[in-house]
């Protein structure tokens, strides 16, 4: 599926055409594997995948704003927080350390969430992922490189002001066990100094696109909505 190389941008240099068919086989030799494909157990992949990450504070609309973007434009959309909670659900060998993670606010260390992600990546029949909350961490951004060997192409920045976040996760209602005061204000310091400087670096490289997270769903998904629908119409 992922073999042929999709234009989805006229924008696309040749250079970055190249970087992306010679990222194409790393991904192919690195998620597939020959003898996996050989035995029939993964499809080979035709097209070249499309990769959204999807950053934010703690309750900054992520989540929110995916989903519309799944329904608009046919993402596949992997949560790597939802990844994680299915993992504590499943009693898995990590599911205790995991729990405990998030309770704390902390990160999951990285190899643990890319394995979850790649294995989500690589049973999809989609090309196009949004990978949200991901990656939280320097060390989670060079680890899915590492592993998955692929960059993404967009990068989605939520900016919402701290107060509205706090608000927003302490009305969630959703049982979640790192929606009350204590974690939130963890989860904060850990944005500020861990995540934030992955958003600048993805600023620095040109891939950042931020999005004021105030105002309604609707609103917030208009300035979304001409991102994807300008690699949409292209090619
Ligand atoms: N624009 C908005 N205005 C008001 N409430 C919103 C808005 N967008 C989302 N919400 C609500 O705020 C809460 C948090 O949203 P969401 O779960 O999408 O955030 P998130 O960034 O995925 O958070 P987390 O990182 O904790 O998973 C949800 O209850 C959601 O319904
Ligand atoms: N890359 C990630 C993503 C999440 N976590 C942990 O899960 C918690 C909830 O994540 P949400 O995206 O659903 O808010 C988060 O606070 C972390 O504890 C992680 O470790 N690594
Ligand atoms: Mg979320």
């Amino acid at each position: 599926m992922w073999r042929r190389v999709a234009s989805l941008s006229s924008s696309i240099s040749s250079s970055f055409l190249a970087q992306t068919a010679s990222r194409l086989n790393t991904w192919e030799s690195l998620t597939t594997g020959i003898a996996q494909q050989a035995k029939g157990v993964i499809a080979p992949k035709e097209k070249t995948p499309f990769i959204t990450f999807v950053l934010g504070g703690p309750g900054s609309g992520k989540g929110t704003q995916c989903i519309k973007i799944v329904e608009t434009f046919g993402f596949a959309h992997l949560s790597a927080g939802d990844l994680l909670r299915r993992e504590i659900a499943s009693k898995s060998a990590d599911g205790a350390m995991i729990l405990n993670t998030i309770k704390e606010g902390k990160i999951v260390p990285s190899q643990v969430t890319v394995k979850l992600i790649q294995k989500e990546m690589e049973l999809s029949d989609n090309h196009k992922f949004l990978i949200d909350g991901f990656p939280r961490t320097e060390e989670n951004r060079v680890s899915f490189e590492r592993i998955i060997g692929v960059e993404p192409n967009v990068v989605l920045f939520f900016d919402c002001p701290e107060e509205e976040m706090v608000k927003r996760v302490l009305n969630r209602n959703e049982g979640r066990v790192d929606d009350n005061l204590e974690t939130i204000k963890k989860r904060l310091t850990v944005f500020q100094a861990l995540s934030l400087p992955v958003i600048n670096y993805y600023s620095e490289r040109g891939k950042l696109y931020t999005i004021k997270a105030i105002g309604t769903e609707d609103e917030i998904f208009e300035q979304v909505r001409p991102i994807f629908a300008a690699f949409e119409t292209v090619g």
